[in-house]
């Protein structure tokens, strides 16, 4: 489908080794198996099951997924007919959503990122609304066109809606999708190869708005409540690429095999545990938090929660990265000045963390009920694991309103 062949250098040492097509076919499988490749199921991750033959009959819903006679099961195979049969429009959008996002993984580890970037990147481009710290990268601003010429190539949206442009673009009124998507979230971390992430979410366009004007139905279209998701995904570009998606029939993860370019079942129908012992904050900003959030981690670092163990703080500051964690983890990760969007971020991610039987929330109210009346509303987000969730809660004040500018 897509005729671009990008060359990737497959090099551990100075010593480069011969020059592979990017994405070999999936004929490379049978080598992979020849050579006695083995996938295992992560010991901290709570899934239920990690080959294909593994879960099967385990839900309905993982009951139909059929691997390929290697017993793996690809993205494609999991999203077509003998899997979750999520119908084709959505089959092509996502094979040209993960093409964008493959793409952005071989750009964000590549050694020649930043000298290709300032090359591309005119000065002054991208969303006015992006000032001092939340500057635009070159990265940024790539991504988002990478992303957006797949979804213009796919033919299947109407609206792409992105964290990084001030307004909706309307694409084409042929497609019945809609796309809100942060491109390159953690981007700021990107020169020191801290993990990144793209995030995504779908919805259907509403086709009762089709006689307004333009700019008012793109716009109209892209705030549409989270509760109307059709799927929601995020791409996490670390160690691992990692895809994680949900069709509102649970949370599956897959993991990017380099040398075939398949995304491959790693994590089907994950289960966040009921609670974990990590909590995630950049608690510099403890003294402008407001007393019920220190309350609450005060107490829970103690031990003297709920749960009666000294919880642990991992932070990334890398929304995917530390989500992805809380995931298969549990706990909290969050950030409770109003900074992360509703419309990209959280969003999307509290349908993942709901469809994995966890919680989204701005501190007060389930983050999916929230209707967003601001593209690029911004918004206390607390996600994880349902019984974490519900005692940060209980302390009450725990939204950081005193957001004084950072500088880092
Ligand atoms: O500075 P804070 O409050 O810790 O915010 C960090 C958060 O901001 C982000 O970098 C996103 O910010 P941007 O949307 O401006 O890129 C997240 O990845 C991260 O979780």
């Amino acid at each position: 489908m897509h005729s671009q062949s990008t060359i990737w250098v497959s090099s551990t040492s100075s010593n480069f080794t011969p020059v592979l097509p990017f994405f070999p076919p999936r004929s490379h499988i049978l080598t992979r198996k020849f050579l006695g490749f083995q996938y295992f199921r992560p010991k901290m991750a709570s899934v239920s099951g990690f080959s294909v033959r593994a879960q099967m009959g385990v839900s309905s819903s993982s009951s139909r997924i059929r691997g390929g006679g290697d017993g793996f099961c690809t993205l494609s195979e999991y999203l077509g007919k003998g899997g979750a049969d999520v119908g084709d429009d959505l089959v092509v959008l996502f094979d040209h959503i993960l093409y964008a996002c493959k793409r952005i993984a071989a750009l964000v580890s590549s050694p020649f990122h930043s000298s290709m970037v300032k090359q591309v990147v005119p000065a002054g481009s991208g969303n006015a609304s992006h000032l001092g710290r939340d500057a635009q990268k070159p990265l940024d601003v790539v991504s988002n066109e990478i992303i957006l010429k797949s979804l213009q190539n796919s033919g299947k949206v109407a609206v792409m809606a992105s964290e990084e442009d001030d307004a909706p673009i309307w694409i084409t009124d042929d497609g019945s999708f809609v796309v809100v998507t942060d491109p390159l979230d953690g981007s700021r971390n990107i020169d020191a190869s801290i993990p990144t992430g793209t995030i995504f979410g779908i919805y259907n366009r509403l086709v009762e708005l089709d006689h307004l004007a333009v700019g008012e139905k793109a716009m109209l279209n892209s705030l549409q409540s989270g509760s109307k998701l059709v799927a929601a995904g995020y791409v996490l570009y670390s160690s691992a690429t990692i895809l994680c998606i949900t069709f509102g029939s649970g949370t599956h993860a897959f993991t990017l095999d380099r040398s075939t370019g398949d995304f491959i079942l790693t994590h089907p129908s994950i289960k966040i545990p009921p609670r974990g012992q990590i909590y995630s904050v950049n608690d510099a900003r403890y003294f402008d938090w407001p007393e019920g959030l220190r309350k609450y981690i005060d107490t829970v670092r103690q031990g003297k929660g709920k749960y009666p163990k000294k919880y642990s703080a991992r932070y990334i500051c890398s929304l995917v990265a530390d989500f992805h964690r809380t995931l298969l983890y549990g706990g909290v990760a969050m950030n409770p000045r109003d900074h992360l969007r509703l419309v990209y971020e959280a969003n999307p991610l509290s349908f993942i963390a709901e469809q994995a039987g966890g919680k989204g929330s701005d501190g007060e109210r389930r983050i999916l009920s929230i209707q967003p009346v601001k593209l690029h509303e911004r918004l206390s987000l607390f996600l994880g694991s349902p019984e974490d969730i519900d005692e940060l809660e209980s302390y009450g004040d725990v939204q950081q309103k005193v957001n004084p500018g950072y500088e880092v």
